[in-house]
């Protein structure tokens, strides 16, 4: 049977508990298709945990995940074979070399041998791998693993990126090209789902933005709303003009160094 249109993503009251701690602490969300979301927050807030749960790689403790108009995770197999993945720590194979984990991320979504070895071939190439492409992925640099991350994800043209700090460790160039390739999947209609700590490149890229705080979502809505909302709170006076103002307001920003450390 076919999968209902509905939302690239739509999660209801997810929690995820780690023993006593809840790291996920009822988050409600909905993502449209065709839309570049940024998921934002401090460190420690839930975002990879999040990431995790929606890819199908940490069991949620309570509510409800669709994806793509599946449920996860009873319809796991045909959820991941829709979804490109950069992990954040590199869920990579470190005993292959970067020719190697494209090629097998490639087959291992179905391509055919001669399909995943061309497009592999072309990955390294447009990713400026090529001379890398022989070296194993344990001895790169976190920049390189990141960009043969961003590469096997592309290799089946998913519908649904999951993208855990993509450009971390990405120089100037390496970041450019990953955003110009993204902006293109979103106008041939996919989805993207963005964590990411770089305010700016999410300020640039996304449509709309949640952001999350000690598990539970903060504010959640295009940024011209954000603005809009944490400039209308009484409490919080003054405009905010760009994310990094919003984000220091919703999630409470740090007292200044020279007030409490007087030695610095
Ligand atoms: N496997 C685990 N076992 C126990 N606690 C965990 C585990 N994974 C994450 N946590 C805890 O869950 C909370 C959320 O972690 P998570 O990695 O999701 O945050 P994050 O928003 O991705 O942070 P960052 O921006 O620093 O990457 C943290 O308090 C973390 O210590």
């Amino acid at each position: 049977m076919l999968p209902e249109p509905g939302p690239a993503i739509e999660v209801t009251d997810l929690r995820k508990v780690y023993g006593e701690k809840a790291a996920v602490d009822g988050l409600t969300l909905r993502v449209e298709r065709g839309c570049f979301f940024g998921f934002l927050g401090p460190n420690g807030a839930g975002k990879t945990t999040t990431i995790r749960m929606l890819m199908g790689l940490a069991p949620a403790t309570s509510g409800t995940i669709r994806i793509l108009g599946h449920d996860m995770p009873g319809d796991a197999v045909a959820i991941k074979s829709k979804i490109g993945l950069v992990p954040d720590d590199t869920l990579l194979f470190d005993h292959l070399t970067g020719g190697e984990f494209i090629e097998f991320v490639g087959r291992m979504y179905g391509l055919g041998r001669p399909l995943a070895h061309q497009r592999t071939s072309e990955l390294l190439e447009l990713f400026e791998l090529h001379g890398a492409g022989r070296k194993l992925i344990g001895e790169y640099s976190k920049g390189m693993k990141k960009r043969v991350a961003m590469a096997a994800a592309l290799i089946h043209r998913p519908e649904l990126y999951l993208l855990d700090e993509p450009f971390e460790g990405v120089d100037a160039v390496g970041a450019r090209l990953m955003k110009d390739i993204l902006l293109d999947q979103v106008r041939q209609g996919a989805t993207i789902f963005l964590t990411s700590h770089v305010l700016e490149v999410v300020e640039r890229l996304c449509d709309r933005v949640a952001i999350i705080n000690q598990g539970r979502i903060a504010v959640d809505g295009p940024l011209s709303e954000l603005r809009a909302g944490v400039a209308a709170d009484p409490d919080r006076p003054g405009t905010p003009e760009t994310l990094e103002d919003i984000f220091v307001r919703v999630v409470g920003g740090p007292a200044r160094a020279s007030e409490s450390i007087d030695w610095l």
